[in-house]
């Protein structure tokens, strides 16, 4: 019998990350300099990785999605009420969030569209007597950096990928680049470390 090692030591970065946030609340619109509808907690955005996992308080509102048509929508996470998870009830747990990150996006040829969300300070919270701080827990899942960004070997991805060929529409901004399956011949694959600073080049004309 062999065993394997816990931990995988290895030369590469594996970039996953977690973050613990906290929004503290602030006190009423009408006592604070705060302005509803230009003042966000996180601003508008999709997540770089591959997919993002969201963990937060069950109900809490504030997080926002931006729809197909334009608008922003709440986005409601709320612990199940299945009867397996009534029996659970003395924990009530909140189900995880997951999002399609902008990777995801490219390597799927923009078939999986990266969500772009953003944090709000909810008006119904501002004006309750007991406003809430927000505390969420976010786990960014990246590949490691030297992952090379071959097509996904997926027949679904290649007919989306022929279909948007057929009708000329290349969405630029949903597969950042045309997708993993747009090479131009003679270029090389990139890597998960040169999609990640090519959208951090994008957000912050960050340049090493
Ligand atoms: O705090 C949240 O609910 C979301 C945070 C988020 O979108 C991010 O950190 O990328
Ligand atoms: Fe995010």
């Amino acid at each position: 019998m062999t065993s394997s090692p816990a931990v995988v030591v290895t030369d590469d970065c594996d970039c996953c990350n977690l973050r613990y946030l906290y929004y503290p609340s602030i006190a009423s619109p009408t006592t604070s300099s705060y302005q509803h509808g230009t003042d966000v907690r996180a601003g508008a955005h999709s997540d770089y990785g591959s997919v993002t996992l969201l963990f937060q308080r069950p109900g809490q509102p504030g997080l926002e999605i931006l729809t197909p048509e334009g608008t922003w929508a709440p986005v409601p996470v709320q612990p199940g009420q299945t009867a397996e998870e009534d029996r659970d009830a003395a924990f009530p747990f909140p189900p995880i969030l997951v999002n399609i990150g902008d990777l995801l996006s490219y390597w799927t040829d923009g078939l999986l569209k990266s969500t772009v969300h953003r944090v709000v300070f909810p008006l119904s919270e501002q004006q309750s007597p007991n406003p809430q701080d927000r505390y969420s827990i976010v786990f960014f899942c990246h590949p490691l950096d030297k992952t090379e960004l071959v097509p996904v070997p997926s027949d679904i991805v290649t007919a989306h990928r022929q279909k948007c060929k057929e009708s000329g529409v290349q969405d630029e901004k949903v597969g950042f680049g045309g997708g993993a399956g747009s090479l131009e011949p003679g270029k090389r694959t990139l890597t998960a470390q040169e999609h990640l600073e090519a959208r951090l080049a994008a957000t912050y004309k960050f340049d090493k």
